[in-house]
């Protein structure tokens, strides 16, 4: 990763004139989501990229040692070979970002990667993932078990009382404690934006987060009934565009929940490209996180080659 977010001291100042202008927001990711995407080959490249973008995701009840390693094995070769070979990019290198799993599937996921010897990240989402709704000994704990058993991304999960509530003080000492729990893992901060009312709520807590050291911040735990939305990351993506321009610090952005479609993930580099720049288009900056996505850009891209769709079992899942 690049450079980590030192974070600064929380200006409350800057917090109380924040306006968002909802029908700009709204207008904007309208126009982002009519561009035309690109075809062909151009197509199959951003397709690869955004492989290469993938926080691979399983975060379910039934989680098993068996599917975290199939996971891990679908990570480190996320497009089957032949087809990579078909695009010359067979020697390139191309696995999703990391993995992402809950707290006590890290130890299975660091030993399927070492076994494989793979050096890919295992991140783990935390703080009483999805609710926040523990202590906050327990989620600092959570933190900092995850991170002794192998993990080197930290998804956190924000107090949603706080926002809700404009208790930004304690929102930022509370996620800089958790920045301290991470030590050298990278601290992504998830808002769970569907449930905290107003835009300007949305790029008030941005900033809080940022100011509070997170290396990126994510919309969703993919498990509110709305999370990643287009008008939200124009929301968000400002703000990490303000918070560079005030501090010289680059922070991540990590759309996640119910991304699914190649299409849609051509729309999120296309939003990245358009709104940070071509410093944003690279997993130093950029992760989706998905659990589903990756088949249907294998699919695609099998198109691509072959000229036909495969039936999903032609293309083995994690
Ligand atoms: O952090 C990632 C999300 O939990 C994944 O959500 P998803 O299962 O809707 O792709």
């Amino acid at each position: 990763m690049s450079a980590r977010n030192p974070g600064t001291e929380l200006d409350l100042e800057w917090i109380s004139k924040v306006k968002v202008n909802t029908q700009a927001v709204l207008k904007r990711a309208q126009q982002i989501q009519g561009h035309k995407l690109l075809k062909k080959q151009w197509q199959a490249a951003w397709l690869l990229k955004a492989v290469t973008c993938i926080d691979l995701t399983t975060l379910s009840g039934d989680d098993t040692p068996s599917n975290v390693h199939r996971l891990c094995l679908k990570a480190i070769q996320p497009i089957r070979v032949d087809l990579l070979q078909k695009m010359d990019m067979h020697d390139k290198g191309v696995t999703t970002a990391a993995v992402c799993v809950y707290p006590s599937r890290v130890a299975d996921a660091v030993a399927t990667l070492k076994a494989a010897n793979s050096s890919l990240p295992v991140a783990s989402v935390a703080t009483g993932f999805p609710a926040g709704q523990t202590p906050l000994e327990t989620r600092l704990q959570e933190v900092r078990l995850a991170v002794a058993d192998g993990a080197t991304e930290i998804d956190i999960v924000i107090n949603r009382t706080l926002a809700l509530t404009g208790q930004w003080k304690a929102m930022y000492d509370e996620i800089t404690q958790f920045r301290e729990a991470c030590g050298h893992a990278h601290m992504k901060t998830i808002l769970a934006i569907g449930e905290l009312g107003t835009f300007t709520n949305v790029y008030k807590s941005s900033l809080v987060a940022m100011m509070a050291g997170s290396d990126f911040i994510k919309t969703s735990t993919g498990k509110e009934s709305v999370n990643a939305t287009y008008p939200v990351a124009i929301v968000m993506v400002r703000a990490i565009r303000d918070y560079y321009l005030s501090t010289g610090h680059k922070v991540g952005f990590k759309p996640a929940g119910g991304i699914r479609t190649a299409q849609e993930s051509l729309v999120w580099l296309s939003l990245m490209k358009e709104e940070l720049g071509h410093d944003w288009l690279t997993p130093h900056l950029f992760r989706l996180g998905a659990s589903s996505l990756l088949a249907d850009i294998e699919r695609q891209i099998y198109h691509h080659v072959t000229g036909q769709y495969a039936a999903y079992h032609q293309l083995p899942m994690a």
